[in-house]
């Protein structure tokens, strides 16, 4: 196993991990979906699953969060072949940002072409209303404004190029795709689309960092995603988001809310079946 504060992997190390998921299931998904906190059970819609703990995987990182379970589902989705990552890794959790993100490329290894990611987040855009979802459009990558890019170090070529691009970072022909389905199950009321921003966490943020980031003009927050897509992009998948809306971010110093991730487990337990069938309507119709 990599200790826990190394900075970068080997392709072998990818490799090893991706040949030893190949060796284990005859599985082939091209498609993976990153669960969210609390959004874990989509991946018990998956249909003759076969499940590996992150602890059995080579160099794989281990779930540390409530609402992350630490395991690699694969199985059938719509008649799609998927993996769900039912955990995932975040910086906060003291994991560098080559950590947070190994599973991406490792999932490029095995042929998976699409990801599909699902987190929770603190809706800052006044309009939104907690249970909201947020198909995300655009990010602010503020852990990577301050020197957090999991891409930073020495570029692997075998995996992409030095200086990805990344105005297009979110499919716009899945957004659309997206946009139809919430019409065609009167989902369009709650759905929005956004901007994620970003934060590395664990604390929530202030009053006055809330009413910073609405005027810089993010409409969600979290604390995870931006660094998967990233090198989901750099190694050239197609790459779909959404937010669950948990909680309002407080911008009032009137108030007594306070932000906490019980009422993010709660919301989503709430909301679980919603995003499922959106989800699974998403996937059948990916080509
Ligand atoms: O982004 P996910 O993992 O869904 O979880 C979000 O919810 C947690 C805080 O409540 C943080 O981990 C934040 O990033
Ligand atoms: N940073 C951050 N992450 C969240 N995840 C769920 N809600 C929130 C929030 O309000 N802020």
């Amino acid at each position: 196993m990599a200790s826990a504060n190394r900075c970068s992997y080997t392709f072998e190390e990818y490799k090893e991990s991706a040949e030893w998921l190949l060796a284990h299931t005859d599985k082939r998904p091209e498609l993976v979906i990153i669960c969210g906190s609390g959004l874990g059970t989509l991946a018990e819609q998956l249909e003759d699953k076969t499940s590996f703990k992150y602890q059995d995987i080579p160099h794989f990182p281990l779930s540390t969060v409530p609402g992350h379970e630490g395991r690699l589902v694969f199985g059938k989705l719509s008649g799609k072949q998927c993996v769900c990552m039912q955990g995932r890794f975040h910086f906060y959790e003291g994991y560098p940002m080559s950590k947070v993100t190994f599973p991406i490329r490792v999932f490029h290894l095995i042929g998976v072409k699409t990801l599909i990611v699902t987190n929770a987040a603190g809706g800052i855009n006044r309009s939104f209303n907690v249970g909201d979802i947020m198909l995300i459009k655009d990010h602010l990558n503020i852990a990577g404004l301050s020197g957090q890019n999991p891409l930073c170090g020495q570029n692997d070529e075998r995996f992409g190029v030095r200086f990805p691009c990344m105005s297009d970072a979110y499919d716009k022909q899945l957004l659309s795709l997206a946009l139809e389905i919430a019409k065609e199950m009167n989902y369009s009321s709650f759905i929005h689309q956004g901007v994620y921003c970003m934060l590395a966490g664990p604390t929530y943020e202030t009053i006055a960092e809330c009413c910073m980031l609405n005027t810089l003009g993010a409409d969600a927050v979290g604390m995870s995603t931006i660094p998967e897509v990233i090198v989901a992009r750099h190694c050239g998948l197609r790459v779909f988001g959404l937010s669950l809306i948990t909680n309002k971010v407080v911008m009032d110093y009137g108030t007594h809310e306070k932000a906490n991730h019980e009422e993010v487990l709660q919301t989503c337990k709430l909301r679980a079946k919603d995003l499922q069938a959106f989800i699974t309507k998403l996937v059948s119709k990916v080509d």
